[in-house]
């Protein structure tokens, strides 16, 4: 989604981030910009006492940061960059300039000195438009800066070190960064937040803004505008309105290195041709025009979509994650040898990786990003490796079959599979010691990220006793015995499943809370409890079976008794997008389908379920409960 319009403008430039930051990667492609990431090599060593004021200094360093890169692309045959973006964020304190600490007692130092103080963040940013003339580079440059106050609390010495041995400190400069742990440091912030973390994107998008619909000049007047305005508002002053002025040899004054006429040939804004600086048509205002000459960025990034998804699930099967996973860098090479791979194959997808920002490339080579090393990486914590590899050798299959799966409105194992599912559990995930564990791996990678916030979603301490239908390796279980400490919870699932659970039990936690039972909730009794728990449950059955169990689980409840669902809601106004291509998913893997909250409502109260509540989260899992009148 592109929230700023002017971000379009960038769509068909090639655009380069002169930054390694990983904060600066994010906060731009989050507004839609996309761009190639090439580090500055720039030394930022300039002479501080040389500059009359520290964003002087900051915005320096981004401009320079930026040429280097500009020059470095500027490589015979190759197509230059058309704009490049470079940045630099200072703290300043008592007249002194901190950037990132070279050590931990650096870091101290720099911590001590900003302790219950207000300090100001500035961040210089240059926009570099480039052009290539018989190889030689021209560019024109843009600067501005931003600056944010920020206040300290009073931190005791052991906080300060405890943070600073958290390794947070070293790449930030001031030695903190506020968006993480850094933030609990922090008392109030006064301006743009994003600024601190590294780039001032408010003010940005304005800067697009002037350089892009420049006003003219006797509209300069009239527009005042503290946000950044729409595309349209620009359009209609600066073509129709005032459409002789774009005609006109108009000088708009800017801040930055240039000022300069929209009637010289080159310059910025519109030249007489009706062209812009890059000597690209002017998009027109007129309706028809304007959808043609809009680019659907939302179309790309669906056609891009399987791309991504399987550039990471091939780089999560072949164990890159895994890899450097704890290693400074590694080089595309040791990465090859490492996972018996082509190197130019593996450069590729590295570079992929790192488009999909879940990789960092520097000079020195590869490295996970914050996010590969939480959730990528196999035996993280809160790994999602288990469920990726599910979606790589189970779902994907299963996908290439859609159009038939459309048609026929039936799952498709018997396409990818080559085995029609009599019982779907039994014929598709356990039918090899292979697929079951990889089942059981997905399920526990999904419930552990998810369970905390199921197990919240409702104050469940009134009940004593609850039975996981379905609950497969006791995730959720874990979860809720610790946070209803006079509960006990059965987990109930296929014997195939619970005679291979004792592999995903957490050590040193106190599990006699929990008790495994093996059976089929179709055909054999179920274990009497206060509270039955259905988690993506229901979303694998026809209607039939969900009734059949749902009114099994009623004939069991006593009045009081609870039942908790959690699965995606279809929700047509929030249009929550995983939840309808779950659904999706769920037609060509099994017999079931996900529902609307109304359909679960009307399900529940027809088995003698009241007081139907529902959380909808808008992430993985909505939540329901509801109790036996
Ligand atoms: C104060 C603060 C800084 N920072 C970061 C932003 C910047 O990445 C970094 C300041 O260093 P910079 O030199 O501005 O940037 P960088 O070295 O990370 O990347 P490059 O030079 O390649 O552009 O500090 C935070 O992430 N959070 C914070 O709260």
């Amino acid at each position: 989604m592109v929230l700023c319009p002017v971000i379009r403008k960038l769509v068909s430039k090639r655009v380069v981030l002169a930054s390694a930051s990983p904060r600066r990667q994010e906060i731009l492609s989050s507004a839609g910009l996309r761009f190639e990431v090439v580090p500055s090599r720039f030394k930022e060593t300039l002479d501080k006492t040389s500059f009359s004021a520290p964003y002087e200094y900051a915005m320096e360093t981004a401009k320079q940061k930026a040429l280097e890169v500009a020059n470095r692309m500027n490589v015979k045959d190759f197509r230059p960059p058309d704009v490049v973006i470079g940045a630099d964020t200072i703290v300043t304190v008592d007249g002194l300039i901190l950037e990132k600490p070279a050590d931990k007692q650096d870091a101290y130092n720099m911590l001590s000195r900003l302790n219950g103080k207000v300090h100001s963040v500035f961040t210089g940013v240059t926009i570099v438009h480039c052009s290539s003339k018989d190889n030689q580079l021209q560019t024109e440059v843009f600067k501005f800066y931003e600056e944010t106050k920020v206040k300290f609390s009073d931190l005791s010495e052991e906080l300060l070190w405890e943070y600073i041995h958290s390794g947070e400190p070293m790449d930030k400069a001031g030695g903190y960064g506020i968006q993480s742990l850094g933030g609990m440091l922090v008392e109030y912030v006064h301006g743009d937040f994003l600024n601190v973390v590294g780039f001032p994107l408010n003010h940005f998008c304005k800067k697009l803004v002037e350089l892009y619909y420049p006003p003219p000049r006797d509209a300069i007047h009239h527009v005042k505008y503290d946000s950044v305005p729409s595309v349209e508002t620009f359009e209609v002053l600066s073509d129709e309105e005032h459409g002789s002025s774009t005609q006109g040899n108009l000088t708009i004054k800017l801040e930055g290195d240039n000022a300069f006429s929209s009637g010289a040939p080159g310059s910025l804004g519109k030249n007489k041709i009706g062209q812009d600086v890059m000597g690209e048509p002017v998009e027109k205002c007129s309706g028809d025009m304007e959808s043609l000459t809009k680019f659907p960025s939302t179309l790309v990034e669906l056609l891009d979509g399987f791309k991504a998804s399987k550039a990471m699930f091939v780089a999560c099967k072949l164990k890159v994650f895994d890899l450097l996973k704890g290693k400074a860098h590694l080089k595309a090479k040791d990465v090859a040898d490492h996972i018996s791979a082509s190197v130019c194959g593996t450069e590729r997808l590295l570079d992929s990786c790192t488009a999909l920002q879940l990789l960092k490339k520097t000079n020195q080579g590869y490295s996970n990003t914050e996010l590969a090393d939480k959730y990528l990486v196999s035996d993280s914590e809160y790994s999602l490796h288990g469920y990726i590899m599910h979606a790589n050798d189970h779902v994907w299959p299963l996908f290439t079959h859609l159009e038939s799966a459309v048609k026929e409105g039936t799952n498709q194992n018997h396409r990818a599979f080559g085995k029609n599912t009599q019982d779907l559990f039994q014929d598709s995930y356990y039918h090899s010691m292979e697929t079951k564990l990889r089942f059981m791996n997905a399920m526990h990678s999904i419930m552990k990220l998810t369970a905390r916030g199921v197990a919240t979603a409702f104050d469940l301490s009134r009940f004593r006793s609850a039975c996981d239908l379905g609950g497969c390796t006791g995730a959720l279980a874990q979860v809720l015995i610790q946070e209803y400490p006079h509960l006990k919870v059965t987990v109930f699932d296929l014997p195939d499943v619970i005679e291979n659970v004792s592999g995903f039990q957490p050590t040193g936690q106190d599990t006699s809370r929990i008790t495994f039972t093996s059976g089929d909730f179709f055909k054999d009794n179920i274990p009497e409890a206060d509270l039955y728990i259905l988690s993506r449950v229901l979303h694998d059955w026809p209607d039939d079976k969900i009734n059949a169990l749902l009114s099994k689980i009623s004939d069991l409840c006593t009045p009081g008794s609870g039942l908790l669902l959690s699965e995606m809601v279809l929700d047509d106004k929030k249009r929550n997008r995983s939840a309808w291509l779950q659904s999706l998913n769920m037609l060509v893997q099994t017999e079931g389908k996900e529902r609307s909250s109304y359909e679960y409502r009307c399900l529940l109260e027809q088995h003698g379920f009241r007081n139907v509540e529902i959380v909808q989260t808008g992430s993985l899992l909505d939540i329901i409960l509801c109790t036996k009148c």
